[in-house]
């Protein structure tokens, strides 16, 4: 590749061609390839060709989080308390965020002082691990297993790795992918923590479709010599966890909401983002003793830093609200059954609070899972249990994840893993919208084809309205609720 083209565009354009197609995906399904520990070693070995060990990712001081619901949220509450001490001289000095997926730009994932890395620095780095990976096709042992480049989300782990050893980074907080044991970010074995947020039912394909099948890959990234944390899961999640702790003789501690929380003002203020504050301030308060050995936390009160850190933090699309003024816009990156019901009574609850007497609109969108029209029975129900007088949505959208009408999808979210000919027939949408009918036949259930166009519909029901402001949830992808806030900023506000 020529020195001229290496824009951030192109370094996403080369990035977007290791998607695996939907037609490989499709063929492993039916022939049950799931992942295994293969894919570990190949992650070893291409941390081998870009130059790297294991032992080198020690530096990075990695907190380390699994989870079916909540790694998002877990990590952006470390960032952010260990963002405080950064901010008063440290240590940390530098500090690293890895998550997935991204919102509005696939920069998102590596962030530095909670800031996505500049387009300049992605495609600098991006392309330093390509070159690396091609002069070094032979380098590893395990090299006849791994192709020339890993797949997208690998090579987005194993950049972030380069990119946060390079920048001197000295604590780095790491949401897995998919899973644990296999996931590619569990080529660190000494994380100065792990931690488990929220188990239950999602990616059934790789992970299995019972919780405890689930819970025995989340628990693969608790490692020996480092402290692991979990809060209450079901009973069935909770008895692999201990049981897969006791075999690798790691001391998992049980995590009841942490009483030191009472009065700090956690956004929502719901039990399961309680949660995912409790395991973020134990992984915070190890990894500061790790780095501090002075630091040592009261069990009576946070210190401000911590206060601070779980009040201010920001990540965007998790129960996000933008005033429109004729339009509440309600964003909520949830897609799955539990994850849903729970956006659906922080929407009730918003538009409580608001005390508004315009209709409700739901514009929903789940394109990858083919079991999300079972997503809807609990929105929809959850939504009219909370109206006295049994309504519910009064509009539903059901759009794909094409972001614009005219010019289709921004090349961040150029995805190659879904049939084209369901996207342009929008089978599941069609899916939907049956559903829907059978569940509420009061509702006016429409399919729009694009985001673009599924925003100005609702923003077209708020004119109708005539001063009455529309209440618009926007869940069920976070593909979804990223291409609506990158319309809704106008710009690629991040
Ligand atoms: N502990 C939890 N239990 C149930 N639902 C949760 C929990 N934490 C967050 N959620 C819901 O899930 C949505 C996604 O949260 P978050 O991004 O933190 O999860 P994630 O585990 O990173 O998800 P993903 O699989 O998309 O990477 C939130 O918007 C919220 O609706
Ligand atoms: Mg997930
Ligand atoms: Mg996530």
């Amino acid at each position: 590749m020529a020195t001229a083209a290496r824009s951030y565009n192109d370094a996403i354009d080369a990035l977007n061609s290791l998607q695996t197609p939907y037609a490989v995906i499709e063929a492993r399904r039916k022939a049950g390839v799931r992942p295994d520990a293969a894919s570990l070693r190949e992650m070893r070995a291409y941390l081998a060709r870009i130059g790297y060990t294991p032992q080198d990712l020690d530096r990075l001081n990695i907190v380390h989080v699994a989870g079916t619901k909540g790694k998002g949220s877990a990590c952006a509450f470390v960032d952010s308390i260990l963002s405080r001490y950064r901010q008063k001289g440290g240590p940390p000095h530098r500090v690293g965020l890895f998550t997935s997926p991204h919102l509005i730009a696939v920069r998102e994932r590596i962030r530095i002082g909670s800031v996505p890395i500049s387009e300049d620095l992605f495609a600098k780095y991006f392309f330093q691990v390509w070159d690396r990976l091609e002069a070094n096709k032979d380098v590893a042992a395990d090299a006849a297993l791994a192709g020339s480049k890993p797949i997208y989300s690998r090579y987005l782990t194993l950049m972030s790795y380069h990119v946060f050893l390079s920048e001197g980074v000295d604590a780095a907080v790491y949401e897995t992918g998919i899973g644990g044991e296999y996931d590619a970010t569990n080529v660190v074995e000494r994380p100065v923590a792990s931690g488990i947020t929220t188990l239950g039912i999602d990616h059934v394909f790789v992970l299995g479709d019972t919780v405890d099948k689930i819970a025995w890959h989340k628990a693969g990234i608790m490692k020996p010599g480092s402290p692991a944390f979990t809060i209450e899961q079901v009973p069935s999640a909770a008895e692999v966890l201990k049981k897969r702790a006791s075999e690798k003789g790691v001391d998992l501690k049980v995590l009841d909401i942490d009483p030191r929380l009472a009065g700090v003002k956690i956004r929502p203020d719901a039990v399961f983002q309680k949660r995912n504050a409790t395991l973020a301030v134990a992984l915070a308060e190890t990894a500061l003793k790790k780095l501090d050995p002075s630091f040592s936390p009261s069990p009576e009160t946070l210190p401000q830093e911590f206060v601070d850190g779980l009040e201010q933090v920001v990540w965007h699309g998790r129960c996000e609200v933008k005033d429109e003024g004729s339009v509440i816009w309600h964003l909520d990156g949830a897609h799955t059954v539990d994850s849903l019901k729970m956006a659906a009574r922080w929407f009730v609850g918003e538009c409580a609070s608001r005390a508004s007497s315009g209709p409700k609109v739901l514009i929903f969108n789940q394109q990858g899972r083919t079991e999300a029209v079972d997503f809807l029975d609990g929105l929809c129900n959850t939504v009219k249990d909370a109206d006295p007088a049994g309504k519910g949505f009064e509009h539903v959208i059901f759009c794909t994840n094409v972001t614009y009408a005219a010019t289709g999808y921004k090349r961040d979210f150029v995805n190659h893993q879904h049939n084209p000919a369901d996207i342009e027939k929008m089978t599941m949408q069609r899916v939907f919208a049956d559903r829907w009918k059978t569940l509420d036949p009061a509702a006016n259930v429409m399919l729009i084809p694009s985001i673009e166009e599924a925003l100005n519909t609702a923003r077209g029901l708020a004119k109708k309205e005539g001063g009455k402001e529309v209440q618009a949830l926007i869940t069920g992808s976070l593909h979804l609720v990223g291409g609506a806030l990158g319309i809704l900023e106008g710009v690629d506000a991040l």
